[in-house]
């Protein structure tokens, strides 16, 4: 695609994408996919992208890109890796890339890209049997304590190479503050071969304060002052653990302030991983990501996936108007993926306002949720196949290669019958040709509308490196997406608000002051 050169402010007025959108309105999906079947396709990283049942044609794409170049993408990619203030909420740049660069960089991105060495070097010597518990034993537990960003990450990663994980170690999560959570997680271990490691980039959340502060409690009954050798900290507030721990010691690990936490997961958080997975694998997940890094930096709008993808966000979004994309991840180990996009994408970008204080014009950020293929088609299938609003879909198909083949076709073959028919639908013609003995009313209610947009990723050797990627890509067409939407996606002051909240509402709780709300108060009533 010939590049376009709208370099001038303001332009995007006049790019006039609402156009497009009326000119495609009226022709079907199975006919603007068919005239792009093979020809809408980018690639990165080893990830195969297929945007051909997306409402764009070369016209409208074209003007996207424009509009893309208006809005200073390219610049804002070079803003990102070059380490300037591209979160100006807290005056810091976002350098989570840094944490899986491969080759020594410069300045503050070199310190965080040596940031984790201490992580991994900590699980190494805990495979090797340098590190152990206050007994001289291995540790044959891990329980990793932390919520949000300090939570998602690690435990996408390691249920999806769960199975990859040496023997011998027991890993646990615990995130939510209802006791029940780590009562859970502590059920059945032994706190004498049990390593706690408490990841909290603020060192302030009360969940992770409140969990940590029991684990401790559950280490001391049984350790004494030894509790302190089976603890581990992750934090970018040092000074706040070292209060924390009141004198005593602890394996205290560095997060890095200019790491957001909903994009930490290649960081000293993810020791838990380490330990349980093994450095070297995720080592191999850091060198995916990096190499996702280099296509995003290196290559231009038209053939860039992050950039392309934000694009699309944009366009179905703000243009065609969908509120919700969903995430369909066809490879059992991406099982938790959307779970992990909804913390990145929407606490990203679910915002209406601009880091200038205006509001934003048009709709920002969908509502993403989604799950695991097969076996979400016997459940919301039905509601993406025939329910009243139309979805844009993302279908992910990246199981293991190698495995069982009849397995493989049927996921494959599940995967791509989908996606045709969320696409082409099935009109009432059809239904009847198929099936002749219908009554109509039973004919009518087997016709599909479809129209239903869909992206279709592959890989073809997925593995930590194509993990790595495409978690890598997530992040970068989030960044992208927050620049056409005007936003910063780096803060979160809507959960700040939140805690706030709790905060003042807990006496109300014990009787020591009142609700101001009557439909708040009158539930603490009920509750008490
Ligand atoms: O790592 P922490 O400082 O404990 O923060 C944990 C989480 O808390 C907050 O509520 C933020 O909204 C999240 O973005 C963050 O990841």
């Amino acid at each position: 695609m010939p590049k376009l050169n709208f370099a001038t402010e303001g332009l995007n007025m006049d790019i006039d994408l609402s156009a497009h959108r009326d000119r495609l309105r009226n022709r079907s999906l199975g006919a603007i996919a068919a005239s792009r079947a093979g020809q809408a396709t980018l690639t990165a990283a080893g990830w195969r992208i297929d945007m051909a049942r997306q409402y764009l044609d070369p016209e409208s794409e074209a003007a996207l890109l424009a509009f893309g170049e208006t809005c200073a993408l390219e610049t804002a990619s070079s803003d990102l890796f070059s380490g300037a203030i591209v979160n100006p909420s807290e005056g810091r740049p976002a350098l989570h890339w840094a944490l899986r660069a491969g080759s020594p960089l410069e300045g503050e991105a070199e310190t965080v890209r040596q940031s984790i060495q201490p992580a991994l070097q900590f699980a190494r010597d805990q495979r090797s049997g340098k590190v152990t518990t206050s007994g001289g034993a291995p540790f044959t537990a891990v329980v990793h304590i932390g919520i949000g960003g300090s939570d998602f990450g690690p435990r996408l990663i390691a249920d999806a190479f769960e199975d990859l994980a040496p023997a011998g170690i027991d890993l646990r999560f615990c995130a939510n503050v209802d006791p029940l959570d780590l009562d859970r997680a502590l059920t059945g271990l032994d706190p004498k071969s049990t390593l706690v490691i408490g990841v909290s980039k603020s060192f302030g959340t009360e969940e992770t304060l409140y969990n940590l502060d029991r684990a401790r409690k559950w280490l001391e009954r049984a350790l004494g002052d030894d509790a302190a050798h089976h603890l581990g900290l992750v934090t970018a507030a040092p000074e706040k653990a070292k209060a924390w721990l009141n004198g005593r010691d602890a394996h205290v690990f560095d997060m890095p302030l200019s790491v957001g936490g909903r994009f930490s997961l290649w960081s000293a958080a993810s020791l838990a991983c380490m330990i349980y997975l093994g450095a070297d694998l995720f080592e191999r997940i850091l060198a995916g990501a990096a190499a996702m890094d280099a296509h995003t930096r290196d290559t231009p709008p038209a053939k860039n996936v992050p950039m392309r993808l934000a694009l699309l966000d944009y366009w179905n979004t703000s243009i065609l108007g969908d509120k919700m994309r969903v995430v369909l991840a066809y490879a059992n180990r991406l099982r938790m993926l959307p779970t992990y996009l909804q913390q990145l994408e929407m606490e990203s970008n679910g915002k209406s306002v601009g880091p200038d204080g205006e509001a934003i014009a048009v709709a920002t950020a969908p509502a993403l949720w989604g799950g695991e293929g097969s076996v979400g088609q016997h459940s919301y299938h039905q509601w993406l196949h025939q329910g009243s609003q139309a979805v844009p879909c993302e279908f992910i198909l990246a199981p293991d290669a190698g495995r069982d083949s009849a397995g493989l076709a049927a996921l494959t073959a599940h995967a791509l019958a989908q996606a045709e028919v969320l696409a082409n639908g099935r009109s009432l013609e059809e239904v009847k040709k198929e099936e002749p003995g219908l009554t109509d009313a039973v004919a009518r209610q087997k016709v599909h509308a479809g129209g239903r947009a869909s992206t279709f990723m592959t890989h073809s050797a997925f593995g930590p490196e194509a993990f790595g990627a495409l978690v890598a890509m997530y992040e970068h067409r989030t960044y992208f997406a927050g620049k056409l939407w005007g936003l910063n996606p780096f803060d979160q002051w809507g959960v700040e608000r939140g805690k706030t909240m709790a905060g003042r509402l807990k006496p109300a709780l014990t009787g020591d002051a009142s609700a101001d709300d009557p439909v708040t108060a009158s539930l603490i009533a009920a509750l008490r």
